[in-house]
């Protein structure tokens, strides 16, 4: 069985990590990372154990490779170059997305007929090039057939990575999942983003207010999607994300934090940004999200801004 992860980050490296440890894995990574796991191999500390692995890393495939599955862990924004620049790989090929936000799989679809639905809510931190931090888990990692199904792919892979180890589901509504973590992205990311704090900090009531809108605004344009999530009403998934998911990453930065703060753009279009959109699309009105993605787009300028101006 042979496994390649393109745009393999902190995520893709410590899933390369685990699943080299029963097939053959080729991280399609960038350069310095791969010369770091060359030279010492791949560090990974945290709670999916501690250790040192060593696999194939490569900016590129060699044109004759085969892969009879393919990962991509790039961030959102980076979906459809990676499709264009690996079209030749992915073809044919069954396409796993672990990514956050919403229409990764949709760019995926136009590239080929099997795509595979991921979530998964754990926390991976750089430490150095080569080297990542596994700090908190929220639930086991789901896969399904997108947008909904399951199929002898979906079931091939889910057994992979359980024999790799690690805690993971077959979902048959891929779709709903993916949606159920958006909202837990869209509710605390730009928020945590913003005030430069951990989740944990925000189950102050003043922010507890404005999460609550966004989260009604994205349970409106939900229902419009005719997407099922496990919780059937905002108030329900109000109190799971309090006192469920805030407890168990209470001390993690959210990845908006950690990409404004290294000056990187955010994926708030596929979080936020796609409530919004999808929103305008019913005729439904979604102001506390809309707020929301401009905040964050202002900040991205001006850190944007500023690090031209230094340079
Ligand atoms: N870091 C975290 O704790 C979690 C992240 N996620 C999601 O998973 C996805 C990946 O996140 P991270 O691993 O944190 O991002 P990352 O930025 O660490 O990794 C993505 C990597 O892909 C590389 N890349 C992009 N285009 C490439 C190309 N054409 N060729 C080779 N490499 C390329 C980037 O340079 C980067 O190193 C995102 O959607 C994120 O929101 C989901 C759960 C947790
Ligand atoms: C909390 C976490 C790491 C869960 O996967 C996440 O989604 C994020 O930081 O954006």
């Amino acid at each position: 069985m042979k496994i390649a992860i393109l745009g393999a980050g902190a995520v893709g490296l410590c899933i390369s990590a685990k699943l080299s440890k029963i097939c053959e894995v080729h991280a399609v990574c960038r350069q310095k990372h791969a010369k770091a796991i060359e030279k010492r191999g791949f560090v990974m500390t945290g709670i999916w154990g501690e250790s040192n692995y060593s696999f194939k890393c490569s900016e590129m495939p060699a044109e004759d490779e085969k892969f009879d599955f393919i990962i991509i862990t790039s961030k959102s924004n980076a979906t459809r170059e990676i499709c264009e620049q690996f079209k030749d790989f992915i073809k044919d090929t069954p396409v796993i997305s672990l990514q956050n936000g919403i229409g990764n799989e949709d760019i995926i679809k136009e590239f080929t007929d099997c795509v595979i639905g991921g979530m998964i809510i754990t926390g991976f931190e750089w430490q150095d090039d080569g080297y990542v931090h596994v700090s908190v888990q929220a639930s086991p990692i789901k896969l399904g057939l997108y947008p909904k199904g399951t199929n002898e792919k979906v079931k091939t892979i889910v057994s992979i990575f359980q024999k790799a180890g690690l805690d993971i589901l077959e979902e048959t509504n891929i779709s709903g999942a993916i949606w159920g973590k958006t909202l837990y992205n869209a509710a605390l990311n730009p928020l945590g983003a913003v005030m430069k704090v951990p989740y944990g900090k925000l189950l102050d009531n003043n922010a507890m207010e404005i999460i609550s809108e966004i989260v009604k605004e994205a349970f409106e344009v939900s229902k419009a999607e005719k997407v099922t999530m496990d919780w059937k009403t905002a108030e329900e998934y109000m109190y799971y994300l309090k006192n469920n998911q805030i407890p168990s990453t209470a001390e993690h930065h959210s990845s908006m934090y950690q990409d404004l703060s290294i000056g990187k753009k955010t994926e708030i279009d596929f979080i936020n940004g796609y409530i919004v959109k999808t929103g305008k699309n019913y005729g439904i009105k979604t102001p506390v999200n809309s707020t929301v993605v401009n905040l964050i787009k202002l900040k991205e300028n001006l850190i944007l801004d500023k690090t031209a101006h230094e340079n």
